[in-house]
């Protein structure tokens, strides 16, 4: 039987900003529910992330009230960004004073669904597998590992952080039983097609997939894929291209009348930049 556990560990939200689980929800009228998370766009939700580390860590500092610019720099995004991003959830702050940490902290977190308790099942309790089971940043958003899940003879029946490893046979049953709606990814890429399959049967609509492959799924299920190894190439042909753009310009026609040698370090590079690309 699989413990019922919360995988505990390092966190990035402070006490003061957990919600505890199972959270009470508030209640709001789910017709209005649905058309706000209908209208956000995916760019403002794939950034609702860094502004719930950036509050986390202002209040870790003591703070209770944040600029929309201090906000908008700890986030790394720019600030026009920020507040477009927040308007759309109706977050203004109060003009002269801010926003309330722990109030928007609260807003951004349940927008994101992390007061629910989601539950999370892992399939493939290899290298990755364990070191997702054993990820705090999980429970520190709210998700909760119910479930681990493997095929090998030799994986199944041990204990990784408090769950005991059961056979993928299991998979229908256990995610009924413990209330699993999302399903991490962490097989070998030939077996992710049928791992993810079995997922979807078990009745898991979002997955979370870290294998190199592309799935194939029905129009009701979510997948997300992450691929560290694609995002080591996209840096590397973005070096690659900086570098050539240097490059260019230090050898251009506006570089000056004297004939120049081509130089790779001869230009300044640009301003640094905040913003930081979440995988
Ligand atoms: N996305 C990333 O950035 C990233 C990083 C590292 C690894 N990966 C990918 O994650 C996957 C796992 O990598 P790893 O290093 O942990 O591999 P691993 O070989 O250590 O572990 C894979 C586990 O999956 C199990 N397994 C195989 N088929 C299964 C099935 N049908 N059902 C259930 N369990 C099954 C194996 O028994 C094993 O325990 C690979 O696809 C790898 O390419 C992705």
């Amino acid at each position: 039987m699989v413990d019922d556990a919360v995988v505990a560990g390092r966190g990035h939200a402070p006490a003061s900003l957990l919600t505890p689980d199972p959270a009470p929800r508030t209640p709001r009228d789910p017709a209005e529910d649905a058309a706000t998370l209908a209208d956000l766009p995916d760019a403002t939700v794939g950034r609702l992330p860094q502004y719930l580390d950036a509050l986390s860590a202002l209040a870790e500092s003591g703070r209770s009230t944040v600029s929309s610019d201090a906000l908008a720099a700890a986030a790394g995004v720019g600030s026009a960004t920020l507040r477009k991003d927040l308007s759309h959830l109706g977050s203004y702050g109060t003009r002269g004073v801010g926003y309330d940490i722990a109030t928007l902290h609260a807003q951004l977190a349940g927008r994101l669904g992390d007061r629910a308790g989601r539950r999370v099942v892992i399939v493939g309790i290899g290298n990755l597998g364990h070191a997702l089971a054993g990820y705090g940043g999980f429970a520190s958003r709210g998700f909760r590992v119910v479930g681990l899940f493997d095929d090998a003879p030799d994986v199944v029946g041990t204990v990784v952080t408090g769950l005991r490893v059961e056979p993928v046979s299991r998979l229908g049953a256990a995610v009924a039983e413990l209330g699993a709606t999302i399903g991490v990814l962490a097989v070998p890429g030939w077996a992710a097609q049928t791992a993810c399959d079995e997922l979807v049967a078990a009745g898991v609509r979002s997955v979370l997939n870290f294998a190199p492959v592309a799935l194939r799924v029905g129009a009701d299920v979510d997948v997300r894929r992450v691929d560290l190894a694609s995002e080591l190439q996209i840096l590397s042909f973005r070096s690659r291209r900086r570098d050539r753009a240097t490059e260019a310009v230090g050898s251009g026609p506006t570089a000056g009348s004297a004939p120049r040698a081509r130089s790779t370090v001869a230009a300044p590079g640009p301003a640094p930049r905040l913003v930081e690309e979440v995988v």
